[in-house]
C-alpha cells in the first residue's frame, strides 16, 4: 500500500464498483507481480491508479488481513503541486483525509483503522503525520 501524506493528510482511495470490495475506503495499491520489487510494485500501481510518479521511502509496516493477505505499507513521497486523477476502472474516486476524518468514514477495508491505531499506539513510526 502506498501511504502518502501532504498538509496533514493521507492519500485514501474509494475502490471503484467493478472490483473486488467494491465502494471501500482504503489505500492506494495492489498486488505486487511475479518478479517485482515491492518498490517496483508501488510505483507501478500508483501510477496505473492514480496517475501519479511517487518516490518510495521505506517499507514502515506489515500486517496481515483476515483472509490471510500480507500487506507491505509503503511510506512514499508526490512532489507538491502533483494532482492525482483516478483511474475510474479501479478508483472511485480519491481523498486526502486526516486521521479524524478517516475514523468517521464507513464502508472501509478493516486495514485502514488498523493502521490508524498502529501509528496512535506507536507501533509505526513516521517521519510525516496526518
Ligand atoms: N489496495 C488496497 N488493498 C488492500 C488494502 N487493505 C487490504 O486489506 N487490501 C487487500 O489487498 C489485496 C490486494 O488489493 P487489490 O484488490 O487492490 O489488488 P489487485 O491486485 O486485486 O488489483 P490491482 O493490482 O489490479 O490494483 C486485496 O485482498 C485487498 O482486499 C488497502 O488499503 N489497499
Amino acid at each position: 500500500m502506498g501511504v502518502i501524506v501532504r498538509d496533514q493528510r493521507l492519500l485514501t482511495i474509494r475502490r471503484s464498483l467493478t472490483v473486488p470490495a467494491p465502494g471501500k475506503l482504503c489505500l492506494p495499491g495492489g498486488t505486487i507481480e511475479k518478479g517485482e520489487t515491492e518498490e517496483f510494485a508501488l510505483v507501478r500501481e500508483m501510477r496505473e491508479e492514480l496517475t501519479i510518479d511517487v518516490s518510495p521511502i521505506r517499507l514502515c509496516w506489515r500486517s496481515v488481513t483476515p483472509w490471510g493477505t500480507t500487506l507491505a505499507w509503503w511510506l512514499a513521497s508526490v512532489d507538491a503541486d502533483v494532482i492525482p486523477v483516478a483511474n475510474p476502472d479501479e478508483v472511485a474516486e480519491f481523498h486526502w483525509l486526516t486521521s479524524r476524518e478517516i475514523r468517521k468514514m464507513r464502508n472501509m477495508l478493516p486495514s485502514l483503522p488498523e493502521f490508524i491505531t498502529a501509528i496512535e499506539s506507536g507501533k509505526i513510526e513516521l517521519e510525516v503525520s496526518f
